[in-house]
């Protein structure tokens, strides 16, 4: 079943034809919050389409560009990519979807991803969903994912969390000092955690009718 969420449009400063925006939901948490893993629910009933900023990292290594090295090494200190690479990918997927309703997953990761992306593309998201989640379980989660990572160790994921306590978390908290975050108990089985997840945008498609 697919559920419809309004694009949000804005005036031209001249007053003349609004110019539609894209609708973009930035999907925050910790390392094994379970980001991915409720995207791929939220597409199939919401219409949504969903780039992982992480996964379009790791394609950036793969396709052998310049940037790889960097990246890779980067990514396996977990370290945060420096904004104009990931915002620029961010932009293109975009603009090659074809679609206007973004999930943009593990994005934005700190501060200067985040005015990076505003400044850069012009667009605020409608709403922030943050997956809290205690460390432990995250961990519990990473150490299980099994998708062949490099970054998926034990020392590289304790780096991880620090990042996340030290960059990610303050975003989440300007977000929330701005109204637009949904928290969701990510600690339960996949299942509930998305009937939470549903529940947020139904109630968004049901404010915009
Ligand atoms: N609610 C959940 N309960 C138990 N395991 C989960 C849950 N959500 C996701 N997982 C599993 O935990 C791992 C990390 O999930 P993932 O969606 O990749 O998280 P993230 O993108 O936030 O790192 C995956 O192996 C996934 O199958
Ligand atoms: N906005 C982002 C997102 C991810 N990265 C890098 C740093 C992260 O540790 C890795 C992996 O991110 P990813 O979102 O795939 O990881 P998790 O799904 O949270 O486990 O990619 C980044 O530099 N900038
Ligand atoms: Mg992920």
């Amino acid at each position: 079943m697919e559920t419809d969420v309004g694009v949000s449009t804005s005036e031209e400063a001249n007053g003349s034809a609004a110019k539609k925006k894209p609708t973009v939901v930035f999907v925050l948490g910790g390392p094994g919050s379970g980001k991915g893993t409720q995207c791929a629910y939220i597409v199939e009933h919401f219409g949504f389409t969903h780039f992982s900023a992480g996964d379009l990292l790791r394609g950036e290594i793969d396709s052998g560009s310049e940037n790889g090295l960097m990246i890779k090494s980067m990514m396996n200190e977990g370290k945060i990519v420096p904004s104009e690479v990931t915002v620029k990918l961010l932009q293109k997927a975009m603009e090659e979807s074809g679609n206007e309703k973004f999930l943009i997953d593990g994005f934005p990761r700190n501060d200067e991803n985040r005015a990076a992306f505003a400044a850069v593309t012009g667009i605020e998201p409608a709403f922030v969903l943050f997956f809290d989640c205690p460390e432990e379980e995250m961990e519990r989660r990473i150490l299980n994912r099994n998708q062949g990572r490099d970054d998926d160790n034990i020392e590289t994921i304790r780096k991880r969390f620090k990042v996340f306590l030290q960059s990610s978390l303050p975003v989440v908290q300007y977000y929330e000092s701005i109204g637009k975050v949904h928290k969701i108990d990510a600690a339960r089985p996949v299942e509930e955690v998305f009937e939470s997840v549903k529940a947020v945008f139904t109630s968004i498609n049901e404010k915009d009718d």
